[in-house]
């Protein structure tokens, strides 16, 4: 069985793959601290938990923290006798290509979206992800990760409001009742999910017309449903895009090796 790893700046996910489905799905915060062996007592434990007893034989992972990767290649290399696939670095290949200037590192996170977008959607895609940061990422017609956009993320820039000025508490993200916002936390929360609403319509509508191809929007992260609530941004929603697309390059490396 595969287990695919995802690393975000905030959050880790562990995803267990019988080959036709997700078995289960897990959540940690991302800490470059923890050992192989703190990863293997958490997982193992929720495994109990949920009394699954599966052979692991398989990992793979995608890290935008590059100090994370060492102690995951020590975790599946000792608890699972098998050396991980790792998004991005060297034996690992893509089943499309990356068209960015060269010398860039484009996120991992990025090119497994794309794999996944394409796998699943076909090519001419806008992929919106609302992680630590949004990222739109560009797909051209025959499956290439062509560039895209990095913007602040949600949650982050209400925490940069409330870090920077010392009268803006910490908020949460909520479709606010009304834009003109009466006391300040709907102040916050309507400037951020308002501006948010702008800033995705503007982009994608700039994308398009760069692009000068009809494009399918696509969203995935926590936050895609709240903003599809008030207009109708995405063609598609899609939490498990990120895990699809992990399944995906794990199969094709490993048909191929
Ligand atoms: N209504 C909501 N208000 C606030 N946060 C939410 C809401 N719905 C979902 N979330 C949060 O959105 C996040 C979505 O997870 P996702 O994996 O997309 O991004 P992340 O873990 O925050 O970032 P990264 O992948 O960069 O680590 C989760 O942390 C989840 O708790
Ligand atoms: C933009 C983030 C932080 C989004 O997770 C990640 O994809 C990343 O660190 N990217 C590197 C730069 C780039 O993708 O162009
Ligand atoms: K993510």
């Amino acid at each position: 069985m595969l287990l695919a790893i995802d690393c975000g700046n905030t959050n880790t996910v562990f995803s267990i793959w019988d080959g036709t489905r997700f078995l289960a799905t897990w959540r940690t915060s991302t800490e470059h601290q923890r050992t192989a062996d703190q990863y293997y007592v958490w997982l193992s434990s929720l495994m109990k938990f949920q009394k699954m007893e599966v052979e692991i034989t398989e990992v793979i992972v995608s890290s935008t923290v590059p100090r994370v990767v060492f102690n995951l290649r020590v975790f599946a290399d000792r608890y699972f006798n098998t050396r991980p696939i790792v998004v991005g670095k060297e034996g690992c290949i893509l089943p499309v290509d990356v068209r960015v200037d060269t010398g860039t590192q484009v996120g991992p996170d990025r090119l497994v979206n794309t794999v996944a977008g394409f796998d699943l959607y076909g090519g001419d895609l806008i992929i919106v992800d609302f992680g630590t940061a949004t990222t739109f990422d560009v797909v051209d017609t025959d499956g290439a990760y062509i560039g895209g956009v990095i913007a602040p993320g949600v949650n982050l820039s209400l925490e940069a409001l409330h870090q920077a000025a010392a009268a803006l508490p910490h908020v949460d993200i909520t479709k606010p009742q009304a834009v003109i916002g009466t006391n300040t936390v709907a102040c916050m929360q309507s400037g951020v999910f308002w501006g948010y609403i702008g800033l995705i319509k503007e982009v994608c509508a700039r994308i398009q017309g760069e692009h000068g191809r009809p494009m399918k929007v696509i969203s995935t992260g926590g936050l895609a449903p709240l903003f599809q609530q008030a207009e109708a941004l995405f063609d598609e929603f899609n939490d498990d895009l990120t895990m699809h697309g992990l399944v995906v390059i794990n199969k094709y490396n490993r048909e191929r090796n």
